[in-house]
């Protein structure tokens, strides 16, 4: 198992897939469940993911008194599951169906609660099925950023990947 984010020297080819959404326009859930975006998910960030131009995509994201680590400040779990919602939806704008294969975040700046995360990411380069990832976090000041993350995803075949836990998706609601 590989363990590190080295992005290739020449990315595979990569356009933008027809049927992602404009710019400004949401990008649709990949499972009403999931912790990251689902609108059904007891519990969970709910995050509307954006896309934007090109392999870009963003999200909005209010620090709740639910999601504090150190006293006052976001989870480093919580920015991180936020970071690998956006990071995981990036692949989408070239077609690309994935998981999460390797996830790097550094911490720059505590996150106060109450504060707006804005999150964005980019798809850098593709690799067979591996697709390379940045995003970076911030408060309002794109040219400050609060915390970066990179990371390789993997392309998968959805319905083969998911098919031996699907029946079990809903089982755990309380
Ligand atoms: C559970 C949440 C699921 C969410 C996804 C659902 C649907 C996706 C659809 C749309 C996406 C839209 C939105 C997504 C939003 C959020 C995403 C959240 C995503 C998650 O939260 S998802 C949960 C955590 N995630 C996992 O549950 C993965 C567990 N894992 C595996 O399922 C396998 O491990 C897999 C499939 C990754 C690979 O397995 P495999 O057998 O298919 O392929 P193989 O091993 O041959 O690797 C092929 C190439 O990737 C390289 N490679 C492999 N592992 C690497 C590593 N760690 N670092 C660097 N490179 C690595 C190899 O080196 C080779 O590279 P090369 O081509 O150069 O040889």
């Amino acid at each position: 198992m590989e363990n590190a984010f080295d992005l290739p020297a020449v990315s595979d080819p990569m356009s933008r897939h027809p049927k992602i959404p404009g710019p400004g326009e949401p990008i649709r859930l990949h499972h009403s469940l999931c912790y990251g975006c689902g609108d059904d998910a007891p519990i969970g960030l709910r995050l509307k993911v954006i896309a934007g131009e090109g392999f870009t995509v963003s999200a909005q994201m209010v620090v709740e008194q639910w999601m504090q680590g150190g006293p006052g400040v976001i989870h480093g779990g919580v920015l991180t599951a936020a970071f690998d919602e956006i990071l995981g939806t990036a692949p989408l704008t070239i077609g690309a169906p994935v998981v999460t294969a390797h996830l790097e975040v550094d911490f720059a700046k505590p996150i106060p609660l109450g504060s707006t995360l804005h999150l964005d990411a980019e798809v850098l380069a593709k690799e067979r099925r591996k697709v390379f990832v940045r995003a970076s976090a911030h408060l309002g000041d794109p040219e400050n950023p609060v915390a970066t993350a990179h990371s390789i995803f993997v392309e998968i075949d959805l319905k083969k990947h998911f098919a031996a836990y699907r029946d079990d998706a809903a089982q755990s609601r309380p």
